[in-house]
């Protein structure tokens, strides 16, 4: 039996623009998420870890085109633009843009139980309140009688977890989770979703611009650049010996104070970077691999 959950080879996102060329925006990156393990995918705002992580959960926009040569879930092999929904769930920065503001939390909730098999509504309310329970909502029979602007930003965000682990996902993809929440509710829901982890032994694959958390959280990192992936390895090889220019610079700029803001853009220089981002990923040790280009000791 493997340990990998997923395995993706040479995934591609372009996108086609009227009257414009269509432009790769992802090119060709190979991911391993491991089972029963927290990953943490970096990198600065534009660097494509939405993009991929939509890619892989088929969620694209119409304009979007998806590529990649390999696609193994749990062993299963998927085909470009297959329908059938992965045992994967996914959550935003902002739950509001997931939940209907017209539609109570008990709706929403219900609608996930009901897509997973056939239940009386009776049922899918007591799923849905355990689920709550879980996820660490008080009072969950009143919440779902509750509409989403009545709940503040940390609950809503556990009212998307609950939703995520009611479709039974093997993996979640958490996208900036707490980016919109402030600390002491940012710590809440990192520490819910490691709990979680451990308990419904889910892969998580964490994108974030904020190299703190994953520190805290991850077991290894993979660093996204322009589309790309340049470096990865265990926590410890990224923090402790990085080799590409662009994980350096991105640990330099690892923000001192404790609120926490955002990594500075590294600059406007995508397209100066284009030659060091193109090149070849090579294995340092058995975790740790480095696009060759750009790395230090080339
Ligand atoms: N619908 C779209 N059409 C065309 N280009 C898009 C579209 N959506 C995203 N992009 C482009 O894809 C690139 C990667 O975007 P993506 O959202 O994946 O970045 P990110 O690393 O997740 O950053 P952020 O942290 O800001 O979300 C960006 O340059 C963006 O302009």
């Amino acid at each position: 039996m493997t340990n990998t959950l997923l395995t993706i080879d040479n995934l591609t996102v372009s996108f086609e623009k009227k009257d414009e060329p269509t432009q790769e925006i992802i090119h060709g990156i190979d991911l391993r998420i491991p089972k029963g393990e927290i990953v943490g995918i970096v990198g600065e705002s534009g660097s494509g870890k939405s993009i991929s992580m939509k890619g892989i959960m088929n969620i694209l926009p119409e304009n979007a085109v998806l590529t990649y040569d390999e696609f193994l879930f749990d062993g299963v092999p998927r085909q470009v633009g297959k329908q059938d929904r992965l045992p994967a769930a996914m959550i935003f920065q902002d739950p509001m843009t997931a939940l209907n503001p017209l539609r109570t939390i008990g709706y929403h909730l219900v609608e996930v139980v009901q897509r997973q098999g056939k239940v009386s509504k009776k049922v899918a309310e007591a799923a849905a309140i355990a689920e709550l329970d879980k996820v660490g909502i008080l009072l969950p029979e009143k919440r779902l009688t509750q509409y989403p602007h009545e709940l503040s930003g940390g609950m809503r965000q556990r009212i998307m977890i609950a939703m995520a682990l009611l479709a039974k996902p093997k993996l979640l993809i958490a996208d900036e989770p707490t980016t919109a929440l402030d600390v002491t509710i940012q710590a809440q829901i990192l520490s819910l979703i490691r709990h979680l982890q451990k308990e419904e032994d889910l892969s998580v694959i964490l994108v974030t611009h904020d190299f703190g958390i994953v520190a805290g959280m991850c077991q290894s990192i993979k660093v996204m650049y322009d589309g790309e992936i340049v470096e990865e390895g265990t926590t410890d090889e990224i923090f402790y010996n990085p080799q590409h220019t662009y994980t350096k610079e991105l640990l330099k700029a690892i923000p001192t104070g404790d609120k926490g803001e955002r990594l500075y853009s590294l600059g406007n220089h995508h397209s100066d970077q284009k030659e060091v981002a193109k090149g070849q990923m090579v294995n340092l040790t058995a975790t740790h691999r480095v696009l060759r280009k750009g790395a230090t000791n080339d």
